[in-house]
C-alpha cells in the first residue's frame, strides 16, 4: 500500500481502495509513476549535482569554503526535511483508540504550525492549521493531528491541496466524514517577491460531513478564534 500507483501514494491509494466508503479522492500530489524507483540516497546525489550546476551557472565559486557544502546541504534538506512528506515511509502512524468515554462533541486541535513549500516558486509557506473532528466511535492521539499536518506540509504544495489532504487523511484514519480544517498562512512568494505584499495571508478551508452544516461550522470557527494563553 506504500507503493506509487498512478502518481498516488499512501492514503491516496487507500482512499481509492476503500472505494465508495465516504469521500472522493480529489487532492493528490502529482507524482510520476516511477517516483519510488529511486532511493533517497540516489535522489540526494542527483539533487546535489544539479544544485551545484545551478550555483555554478549563477556564477558562484563552488571552491569557496562557505558554499562548497551547499549543494549537499540543499539535497539533504530537500529529501530528508522539507520534502520528506513525499516519501510514504515518513507517513505518521495515526493511532486511534475506542471512544470509551463516549465524548460526543467536536475536538479541535488549533494553532498547529505549518511550514510548507509553495510548489510554484519553492518558497516557504508559513502559518497555522486548525483541525477538528467529531468521533464516530474512534478517537485519535492529539499529536497525530499535528503530525499529519506536518507530513503533508513537507511536500511541494498549494495550500488548497494541503488543506484537503489533511482532511482526507483524518477522514480515513477516523472512519468518518466529520472532519474540518482551516489553514491561514503566509506565502513568501507573495510576501517577499512578485507583488511583495508583506501583509496578506491566505485562508483555505475544507468542511466534511456535519461540518458543512452552518451551526457546526460556526462552532468550529468560534473555537479557533479563542485566544489561548497559558503563560
Ligand atoms: N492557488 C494557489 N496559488 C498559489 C499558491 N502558492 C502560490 N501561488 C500562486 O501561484 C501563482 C503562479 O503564477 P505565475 O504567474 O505562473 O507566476 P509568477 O509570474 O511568479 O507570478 P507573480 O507571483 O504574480 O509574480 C502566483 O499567483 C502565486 O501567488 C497556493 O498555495 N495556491
Ligand atoms: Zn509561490
Amino acid at each position: 500500500m506504500f507503493e506509487g500507483k498512478n502518481g498516488k501514494i499512501n492514503s491516496e491509494i487507500m482512499e481509492d481502495e476503500i472505494g465508495d466508503n465516504h469521500i472522493a479522492t480529489t487532492a493528490t500530489t502529482p507524482l510520476r509513476d516511477d517516483a519510488f524507483e529511486v532511493s533517497d540516497t540516489d535522489k540526494m546525489l542527483a539533487i546535489e549535482e544539479n544544485m551545484a550546476q545551478i550555483l555554478h551557472t549563477l556564477g558562484m565559486d563552488l571552491t569557496d569554503d562557505s558554499i562548497k557544502g551547499t549543494p549537499r546541504r540543499v539535497a539533504k534538506m530537500f529529501v530528508q526535511e522539507i520534502f520528506s512528506g513525499l516519501n510514504p515511509k515518513n507517513m505518521p502512524k495515526a493511532s486511534t483508540f475506542d471512544n470509551n468515554y463516549k465524548y460526543g462533541e467536536m475536538l479541535v486541535e488549533k494553532n498547529i504550525t505549518v511550514y510548507s513549500t509553495c510548489e510554484h516558486h519553492l518558497l516557504p509557506i508559513v502559518g497555522r492549521a486548525h483541525v477538528a473532528y467529531i468521533s464516530n466511535g474512534n478517537v485519535i492521539g492529539l499529536s497525530k493531528m499535528n503530525r499529519i499536518v506536518d507530513y503533508y506540509s513537507k511536500r511541494p504544495q498549494v495550500q488548497e491541496r494541503l488543506t484537503m489532504q489533511i482532511v482526507q487523511e483524518l477522514q480515513r484514519a477516523l472512519n468518518t466524514d466529520d472532519v474540518a480544517c482551516v489553514i491561514d498562512a503566509k506565502h513568501l512568494c507573495v510576501n517577499s517577491r512578485g507583488i511583495r505584499d508583506v501583509a496578506s495571508s491566505t485562508v483555505t478551508s475544507e468542511f466534511g460531513g456535519k461540518f458543512k452544516e452552518a451551526a457546526t461550522k460556526r462552532e468550529f470557527l468560534d473555537y479557533i478564534k479563542l485566544e489561548t494563553s497559558f503563560e
